[in-house]
């Protein structure tokens, strides 16, 4: 019988002009479970550097490429949790050490080597090598163990990953659509392997976290967070897609890499910008029609436009906009419970008018509407404050539109803030915001000025990764004599400060997107809403008790996420049915309809047969 085996799975050992020398060992087996081993050496001529694969006919059985195939396939493969049987049905009998493992078995290992590695770059390579192998393995490690590994699948680590992609990159994950590919975009996602899929999370590369414009190495942040659905909320990853698409890149300096990995130009102009988004969207849809796209990490001189374009056209959202406003509302309504200061008492001071920035302000703007203010006194009580300083009407620049709803009137032409700290001292706010991406901005002096006005001043430094942060937790507890209620986007340590530990909260859109994303796909949404956002936050507020925000203590621990992740899909997926966006039929019980959806990591036997 003849297999076929591809050129691209065979190992390279030379490559000098124009002959490539391959060697190759393959494990021939059959169902009986004979076993022979086989090496040899294939010499190709090759005209060009890169070459099309070439199907070699190599005397085999059929058996022998199954079992190839599940051992190499991260989706079907179990390693050491094969069965005796199981091995003996696929060929497997002496490919894997005799004793036979359960997945705890294996996870266990798995964390003794993760603890194993120096550095959180090494255990973010470890972990995504571990999903190439297993992905189920990797699964339930994640999910196991997410308060342990979300730094390293998500923010820190992640950004630095982002960073070095080109150097660390091993193996593809996810979908690139670039430049090259306008026209064709429709059929190239024929090329992907799954049939189904649930949710996209799609990236320009343009505004990773805080780090700037990273073109395709930004590929990291759709593939964490696409972990963190499966891991968070229990989206099954065989339904997920990362995306990057190739606008180009600003940054010289990955320009001028030679492991850069995407086209090397600068970035398109917005006309050729919006035509290959909305290819890749209406490609998509005609794919997926049921699909939910998240857009992330996407220059504000874009991702606006895109929400604005499609959330009414498609079933997508925008997670720093509106994943980010939705998290930082709900901190907002603990931290007002935890000051006991009514929300028409608060001044808020925001650092950065961006997506983010924006977006929170937004959110938060419903509460002053709730209190029974109207839309311009609520603005009033928002200062924003960005690289030139407070943002008014009388600072004689233009402004975005974005921006201009939050500039305040009240400012003369010759008194313009230019400082943050200046800023703070003449509007005594009750809370600073930071979504500035400028790690360091919330001073010593700023710090303490809040303390001074405030009895519990609250005090946010969202800007990820940590060392983008406006401050640490360990400044704002110290200059504020431990009195601040603080959150972070990147996580921090419980701090000591006089014998008390204090425990940071970490704001960040992590304990929104995934719920968001399964309380409305569940329904069959047909359009993210306002009414869904603002629901999913207060839900995630409501899941904090008296007693946790007495003592500052703003969102919930994070090893409860699937739990969180349940109560807030319920809540968006009513929230859906009151407003007539749901497009399934109501289900008896609505809880057990989210439940149901639930992935579980475990050895599917499906996989196998
Ligand atoms: N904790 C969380 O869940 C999230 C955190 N973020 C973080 O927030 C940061 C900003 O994100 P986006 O708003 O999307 O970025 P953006 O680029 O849209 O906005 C940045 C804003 O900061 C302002 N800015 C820049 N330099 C400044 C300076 N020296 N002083 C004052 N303002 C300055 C800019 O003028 C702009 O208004 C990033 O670090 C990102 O990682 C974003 C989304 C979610
Ligand atoms: C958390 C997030 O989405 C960001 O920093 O962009
Ligand atoms: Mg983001």
């Amino acid at each position: 019988m003849k297999a076929k085996l591809y050129l691209s799975k065979v190992i390279y050992t030379k490559q000098h002009d124009n002959i490539i020398k391959t060697s190759y060992t393959t494990t021939t087996t059959s169902f009986s479970s004979s076993t022979t081993s086989t090496t040899s050496t294939i010499t190709t001529n090759n005209s060009s550097h890169y070459q099309p694969l070439q199907p070699l006919a190599i005397n085999n059985t059929d058996s022998m490429e199954k079992n190839l195939q599940i051992l190499r396939s991260s989706f079907a493969n179990r390693g050491t949790a094969f069965t005796r049987e199981e091995r003996d049905k696929l060929g497997l009998r002496g490919l894997l050490p005799p004793r036979e493992e359960t997945i705890e078995d294996q996870a266990e290992r798995c964390l003794v080597q993760f603890h194993s590695f120096g550095s959180n770059l090494e255990k973010y390579v470890f972990l995504n090598c571990l999903r190439d192998r297993n992905e189920t393995l990797f699964y339930y490690l994640l999910t196991n163990n997410l308060e342990l590994m979300m730094p390293i699948v998500y923010t820190p680590t992640v950004g630095e990953a982002c960073q070095k992609f080109g150097n660390e990159f091993r193996f593809a994950q996810g979908m690139y659509f670039a430049t090259q590919d306008r026209g064709e975009i429709r059929r190239m996602l024929d090329n992907w392997p799954n049939k189904d899929v649930d949710i996209i999370v799609v990236s320009d590369g343009s505004r990773i976290l805080g780090l700037g414009d990273l073109g395709t190495n930004g590929m990291g942040i759709p593939v964490g967070k696409l972990q963190l659905y499966v891991a968070g909320a229990g989206f099954n990853p065989a339904k997920t897609l990362p995306v990057i698409i190739d606008a180009g890149t600003n940054t010289k300096k990955y320009l001028d890499d030679k492991f850069y990995l995407g086209e090397k130009h600068a970035r398109i102009k917005d006309e050729e910008y919006y035509a290959l988004m909305d290819e890749f969207l209406s490609a998509v849809y005609n794919k997926w029609p049921k699909v939910l796209v998240q857009f992330e990490d996407i220059s504000n001189d874009h991702c606006f436009a895109l929400l604005e374009n499609y959330r009414n056209k498609y079933f997508c959202f925008n997670d720093d906009i509106q994943g980010t406003g939705s998290v930082i509302l709900s901190g907002f309504i603990n931290c007002i419970r935890a000051v006991q200061k009514p929300i028409t008492e608060h001044r808020l001071v925001f650092l950065g008018a961006g997506s983010a920035g924006i977006g929170v302000a937004d959110c938060i703007m419903t509460l002053f509407q709730e209190a029974g203010m109207s839309e311009e006194d609520a603005r009033k009580c928002f200062w924003f404050v960005d690289s030139k300083g407070l943002i008014t009407t009388t600072r004689g620049d233009e402004l975005t539109r974005y921006k201009k709803a939050y500039a305040r009137g009240d400012v003369a032409a010759d008194k313009q803030l230019k400082s943050l700290a200046d800023v703070v001292r003449s509007v005594k706010p009750t809370a600073i915001i930071g979504l500035s991406g400028i790690g360091g901005s919330f001073t010593q002096e700023v710090v303490e000025e809040m303390a001074r006005l405030n009895e519990k001043p609250i005090v946010m430094a969202l800007s990820n990764p940590t060392s983008n942060a406006e401050c640490t937790a360990e400044q704002a507890y110290t200059w504020s004599q431990g009195r601040c209620i603080f959150a972070s986007g990147s996580p921090f340590a419980p701090v000591q400060y006089n014998g008390k530990t204090l425990i940071p909260g970490q704001g960040n859109n992590m304990y929104i997107f995934p719920a968001l994303g399964l309380g409305s796909v569940v329904v069959n949404a047909r359009h993210i809403t306002d009414g869904m956002v603002i629901a999913a936050a207060k839900s995630l507020a409501s899941q904090v008790d008296d007693s946790e925000v007495i003592q500052g203590k703003i969102y919930p621990g994070l090893h409860r996420i699937r739990e969180l992740s349940v109560t807030i899909a319920v809540a968006v997926a009513e929230k859906a049915y009151e407003e007539g966006m749901a497009q399934l039929p109501r289900p008896d019980n609505l809880e057990q309809a989210v439940r149901d959806f639930i992935y579980h990591p475990h050895y599917d036997q499906k996989k196998l047969d």
